[in-house]
């Protein structure tokens, strides 16, 4: 099931398109990255999400439900999300009551929204968020990363079915930074909770997303999942050979399942994480390439560009290139940035 789907979600101020027809699919499970460069439109498209800003157009369905809807076809059998699964949400400046301590605030929401055993739960979040030992603090006290902290366990309060987390890595030193992610990770792996998560830091969406979305001015350029990130960014070997076209003709039939693609300066490029042992070779690389080893270990990389310089010799090709290369990530992601939303 999707836990969200938007359809041509739209919000304009004034003369600004800040979500321009955006269609986002968020499957149940997902931990989403959403990613954007600054002012692509991403906290607005989670306020919106959350209830927090209303559409100029356009829809939002949560689980299946409808929740919002362009005024022109009024909001008639929208539901509140709330009233169905709930969404809990870190959105810019966590709602904090600054005189009171971290437990107080929880509680104060705990009680508000009916949870059971509510100072138990409260105390658990405490734990969880690393804020056990903050005692009758008063949050004002607390520094930029505790007030994330507190944000985040704010948002949890109630056990959400779905969390909307933007930027919630701002002000946290690398230690909490990693205690939120493998906090967040638990969350996702042992009680199912969707996530949403808006971030610059990419090494950390990295580590945790399982599917991604790439805003642009507004408009949503590519979903992808985790596996195609690291396809896209793993290690592939580049050949150029004399005869781009009969060596691709070649590599196809010698390398079946393989990742094969013609860039545009005549070079083929193989993606090594795809690379499958060819029928013909049994030692090939893809064994381990494939195995548990990283794609950018040396062995698999040597084993692959051997592999595919004998194929190639034996159909007599003159081979002018055969390397290795990496993509980083990030360049991975700016790139996506910059490519122009579809119209
Ligand atoms: N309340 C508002 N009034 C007017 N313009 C707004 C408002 N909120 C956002 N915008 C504009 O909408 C655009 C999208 O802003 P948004 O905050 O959603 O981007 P973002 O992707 O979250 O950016 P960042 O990564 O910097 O947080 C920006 O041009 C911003 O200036």
């Amino acid at each position: 099931m999707y836990a969200i789907q938007t359809h041509d979600l739209t919000k304009i101020y004034g003369k600004k398109h800040a979500v321009d027809h955006l269609n986002m699919t968020v499957h149940e499970g997902d931990i989403y990255g959403f990613v954007g460069n600054n002012g692509a439109g991403k906290s607005t498209t989670m306020k919106m999400i959350a209830g927090l800003a209303s559409p100029t157009w356009g829809e939002i369905e949560l689980y299946g439900q409808l929740i919002g809807a362009h005024p022109a076809r009024g909001n008639a059998g929208g539901v509140n999300a709330t009233q169905t699964h709930h969404v809990g949400a870190l959105i810019e400046e966590p709602g904090v009551l600054k005189a009171h301590s971290a437990f107080d605030n929880l509680m104060m929401k705990a009680l508000a929204i009916g949870v059971i055993n509510p100072k138990e739960h409260c105390r658990d979040l405490l734990k969880l968020v690393g804020l056990a030992d903050t005692g009758s603090q008063p949050a004002k006290k607390f520094s930029l990363g505790m007030k994330q902290r507190l944000g985040l366990a704010l948002a949890l309060v109630g056990t959400p079915d779905l969390l909307l987390l933007d930027e919630p890595f701002n002000g946290m030193d690398p230690q909490a930074t990693r205690d939120m992610r493998q906090a967040l990770v638990r969350l996702n792996r042992e009680r199912g909770v969707t996530i949403v998560i808006s971030s610059h830091v990419l090494d950390q969406l990295n580590r945790m997303a399982t599917r991604y979305g790439v805003v642009r001015d507004g408009a949503l350029v590519r979903e992808i999942t985790e596996a195609q990130v690291h396809e896209s960014c793993g290690s592939s070997v580049r050949i150029k050979t004399a005869d781009p076209a009969r060596t691709l003709a070649t590599l196809e039939e010698r390398l079946p399942g393989a990742n094969l693609r013609a860039l545009p300066d005549q070079a083929i490029s193989i993606s090594l994480p795809s690379l499958v042992p060819a029928a013909s070779a049994p030692a090939a690389p893809a064994a381990s390439a494939t195995s548990s080893s990283s794609a950018t270990d040396p062995a698999p990389a040597a084993q692959a560009v051997e592999h595919i310089s004998r194929i190639l010799h034996d159909a007599d090709q003159v081979v002018l290139e055969l390397s290795v290369t990496e993509r980083d990530i990030e360049d991975y992601f700016v790139e996506l940035m910059g490519t122009p939303a579809p119209k």
